[in-house]
């Protein structure tokens, strides 16, 4: 069975092939690697193969769906938890089986969270700048402790109970929105209503998944109730957050820093070299020029362990498909 990869990196085909050679050297699985993005103009590289693997930024609203169907893809196998772009409607209509991976590695996005924290607060990427150039003075490199501040997750699925157990041993106050709560979270925090937990939070952590009701989540009305001089960090999905207000926030210094790993039109830079380009998002490029923005291009996911989970669980995906059995991290059409 031959199946086409989307926005495959060199490092995709590393850890799949390894898997595939590993575990499945007799299926007669065969992964044809495209390094573009699946979109209305590339969709045509899917001809001749019965699955499609995609990653965050591939397109697969109904028109592109419709389109791999009528080449014979039957399966779609994202290689991601989230599941914010796909039309799982116009899947489930055409009879496509559609998986995921739901949770390949918590701590990987948890810990680049604390991570882009800690390096706001104490402006680490300012100071490596600094002293390469042979500047050692310390003015504007202020921070404040992390622990005994109050750090507010929404969210607290798997990533979200990840940061809390980490955040736990900073000394932090751990606040929690989430409609579903869990007993695991509550052991570690507070369960709060979202309003308290943007009015008591020095740091705002969003770790929710992108759907209609969390569309611009953090936007103008939210962020005017939100601590004066919290720092904000977007580790989920771009869109959870209006950047357009989230930047007049920086402005009135309402938001004392932002973190993002993910961005509303990353589709359009991220997992690209753009660095000869002319970048004509100026949203973005106004972000680029705040001391107190940190952007990262999508790399929370990006740890040898999470790689290695994510080819694990996708090719698994692949073999209850090709074999007809159930699968547990189906979305459609299973069985
Ligand atoms: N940056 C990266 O590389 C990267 C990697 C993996 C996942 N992610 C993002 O992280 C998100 C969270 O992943 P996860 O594995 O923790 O998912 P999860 O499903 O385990 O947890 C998500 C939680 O969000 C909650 N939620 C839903 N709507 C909410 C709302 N309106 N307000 C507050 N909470 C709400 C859910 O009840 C759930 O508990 C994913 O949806 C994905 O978008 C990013």
């Amino acid at each position: 069975m031959k199946i086409v990869m989307f926005s495959a990196q060199p490092y995709d085909e590393r850890s799949f092939d390894e898997v595939l050679q590993r575990d499945y050297a007799s299926r007669g699985f065969e992964l044809v690697y495209q390094k573009a993005a699946l979109s209305a103009q590339t969709v045509a590289l899917a001809q001749g193969g019965e699955a499609v693997c995609a990653f965050v930024n591939d397109q697969l609203d109904a028109a592109v769906l419709e389109t791999l169907h009528g080449y014979g893809v039957r399966a779609i196998l994202l290689r991601c938890a989230g599941f914010n772009h796909i039309d799982l409607e116009a899947a489930r209509s055409l009879g496509l089986f559609v998986a995921r991976v739901p949770a390949y590695s918590p701590e990987a996005v948890a810990e680049h969270t604390i991570a882009l924290i800690l390096t706001l607060n104490r402006h680490t990427h300012r100071a490596y700048n600094r002293v390469r150039e042979g500047n050692f003075m310390l003015d504007g490199l202020l921070g404040f402790n992390l622990h005994g501040k109050t750090v507010g997750l929404i969210g607290t699925g798997q990533i979200g109970l990840a940061t809390a157990r980490i955040l736990k041993g900073f000394g932090c106050r751990v606040l929690g929105h989430d409609p579903y709560r869990t007993a695991e979270f509550a052991a570690l925090g507070d369960y709060v209503e979202l309003d308290v937990l943007l009015a008591e939070s020095d740091v705002v952590s969003l770790h929710c998944p992108l759907s209609e009701a969390t569309w611009h989540l953090i936007d103008a009305a939210r962020l005017a109730r939100i601590k004066r001089g919290a720092m904000l960090v977007n580790t989920s999905r771009g869109a959870l957050i209006d950047t357009h207000a989230v930047i007049a926030a920086l402005k009135s210094r309402r938001l004392s820093a932002l973190a993002i790993d993910v961005y509303e039109q990353e589709s359009q830079l991220f997992f690209h070299d753009r660095s000869s380009d002319i970048i004509d998002d100026d949203v973005f490029t106004r972000l680029m020029t705040f001391p107190n923005v940190i952007v990262t291009g999508h790399q929370g996911f990006f740890t040898a362990e999470a790689l290695r989970e994510i080819a694990e669980t996708t090719l698994r995906n692949l073999d209850c498909y090709a074999s007809g059995r159930a699968c547990g991290n189906a979305l459609a059409g299973d069985g």
